[in-house]
């Protein structure tokens, strides 16, 4: 299954209070940030290990520690950003690769204005953050821009996913593995998921 919904009663109870309609921008911010820490935890738990030897105060101890993973995280533009803190918080080593999308009220395509790569690609697990999965456009333009670039272990987190969404990722990318907090009803005729969270990009920057 390339779109994993996480089933977790933390990410349960969370993701219910970010439906709240008058929510406010910071209190939507914070469990944003929460929620990104929980699917962040739950997409590496096939981290490779190895075991070293530290120096612990009762002697020498057999430890586990990440077998040399690289990764790169990768928001975006604007509502991505918003997971970013939270991601980092668990892979404080991480490198952080830029993309900028919006995408085109008629359309609903993906526009890129911007986007900025760490180098490496190819040897870096790619974690591509965005709250919203919704016809999945901004989500498939980001994975065939780490492809083109090399990258070959591309997953994702979002907190909210469309059917519709999840379709067309599985259709477009299904190597790629995608950790959801909710998969919800149906899009409506804009393209917002309904019920959704409205728009994160606005809530989480505090713009209408
Ligand atoms: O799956 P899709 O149909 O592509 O829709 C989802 C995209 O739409 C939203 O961004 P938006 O374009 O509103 O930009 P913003 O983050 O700057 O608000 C959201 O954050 C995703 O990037
Ligand atoms: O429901 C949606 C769909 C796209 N972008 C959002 O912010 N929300
Ligand atoms: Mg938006």
């Amino acid at each position: 299954m390339a779109v994993i919904e996480v089933k977790h009663p933390l990410v349960k109870h969370k993701i219910g209070l970010m439906r709240e309609a008058d929510i406010s921008t910071k209190k939507f911010r914070e469990l944003t940030g929460e929620i990104a820490r929980l699917l962040a935890y739950e997409a590496t738990a096939d981290f490779p290990t190895e075991k070293v030897t530290i120096n612990c105060w009762s002697g020498p101890a057999e430890c586990d520690q990440i077998a040399g993973k690289k990764v790169t995280v990768v928001p975006i533009l604007r509502a991505g950003l918003g997971m970013l803190d939270g991601v980092l918080d668990i892979l404080p080593n991480a490198k952080v690769s830029v993309v900028g999308l919006a995408r085109d009220h008629e359309t609903l395509k993906p526009v890129n204005y911007f986007d900025k790569f760490v180098g490496s690609l190819e040897a870096r697990t790619a974690l591509i953050i965005d709250p919203m999965l919704a016809t999945a456009g901004s989500m498939i333009a980001t994975v065939d821009l780490l492809k083109a670039r090399g990258c070959k272990d591309v997953r994702a987190l979002v907190l909210v996913a469309a059917p519709e969404g999840v379709k067309a990722l599985q259709e477009a990318h299904p190597d790629v593995r995608c950790w959801t907090a909710a998969i919800d009803s149906h899009l409506n005729d804009v393209g917002y998921i309904i019920p959704g969270l409205g728009d994160a990009g606005d809530k989480i920057f505090g713009t209408t």
